[in-house]
């Protein structure tokens, strides 16, 4: 049996750089993301995190560098990935069902053409049941609520059975109250899957997650969930009056806002 000294991390990432047409994005990351991780991934707009994911999951080729899923080459575990994209990528006036969003999930590297078993349905019946929202089964996903519509996000990424649950966003468009269940839910989660979250929003990350990485073009990895000031100001070019125990939230709103 694998111990956890030798079993593979589940995402590596070695002197990695990204450019969109010779604009440079990402510099220089270096990440060893362990198996049960909770990482979250904080930085400013256009600091490089989407891009990041999109390079774990295989969808952008690095263009220096080399990334690792599980010991692999991205695009040969892409079953083990689940991810949950931004809401806003969800074009929410297509007539599809909310069962049906759940089961695309088990499309995984099936081909057009695949028809869902009975076992794929009582799979993406039982990730709906973990995320209150079988009950929603028939309804068109432009009839749910931000906080519903990213309950099936998530549905359909477990319905994949993953070892890695990628989150871009997922509380950008929901309540507080949301927000703390579904911290709540990726934490009991977390005991049998590896989590990467991205997030603006510091103050609901810090009493879930086991780690966090700030990015801005270059990626500043700290192996624990406090968010320090050096970080601060290596991804945001402030420096920051970290105040006791609490994020820099207020401090990040009027930054943002000058
Ligand atoms: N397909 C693309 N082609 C060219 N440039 C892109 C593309 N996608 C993103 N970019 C640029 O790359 C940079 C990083 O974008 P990315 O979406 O990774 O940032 P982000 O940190 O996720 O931002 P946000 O917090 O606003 O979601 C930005 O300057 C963006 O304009």
């Amino acid at each position: 049996m694998a111990t956890p000294a030798d079993e593979p991390k589940a995402i590596e990432v070695r002197d990695l750089s990204f450019s969109y047409n010779g604009h440079l994005v990402l510099r220089d990351v270096n990440i060893s993301i362990a198996q049960r991780e909770f990482l979250a991934v904080i930085g400013p707009n256009g600091s490089g995190k989407t891009t990041l994911l999109k390079l774990f999951l295989g969808i952008l080729k690095p263009s220096m560098g080399i990334v690792r899923v599980l010991g692999k080459e991205p695009s040969r575990v892409v079953s083990e990935i689940g991810y949950v994209p931004q809401d806003t990528s969800i074009n929410k006036d297509f007539p599809i069902s909310v069962l049906d969003v759940a089961l695309m999930g088990r499309l995984g590297g099936a081909g057009h053409g695949y028809r869902y078993s009975a076992a794929d349905r009582r799979t993406a019946r039982e990730a709906l049941e973990r995320v209150h929202m079988w009950e929603y089964a028939e309804r068109p996903i432009g009839r749910l609520s931000g906080g519903q519509r990213q309950r099936v996000l998530i549905a359909r990424a477990l319905t994949g059975n993953p070892s890695i649950l990628i989150m871009d966003e997922p509380t950008a468009s929901v309540d507080k109250e949301f927000q703390t269940e579904l911290f709540e839910f990726l934490k009991k989660l977390n005991d049998s899957m590896t989590i990467v979250v991205v997030s603006h929003d510091m103050s609901v990350l810090s009493s879930y997650v086991k780690s966090v990485a700030c990015l801005n073009q270059r990626l500043f990895f700290h192996d624990a969930a406090e968010i320090t000031p050096e970080m601060i100001e290596m991804a945001y070019h402030c420096p920051v009056d970290l105040i006791a125990h609490g994020m820099p939230h207020r401090v990040f709103r009027d930054h943002e806002d000058h």
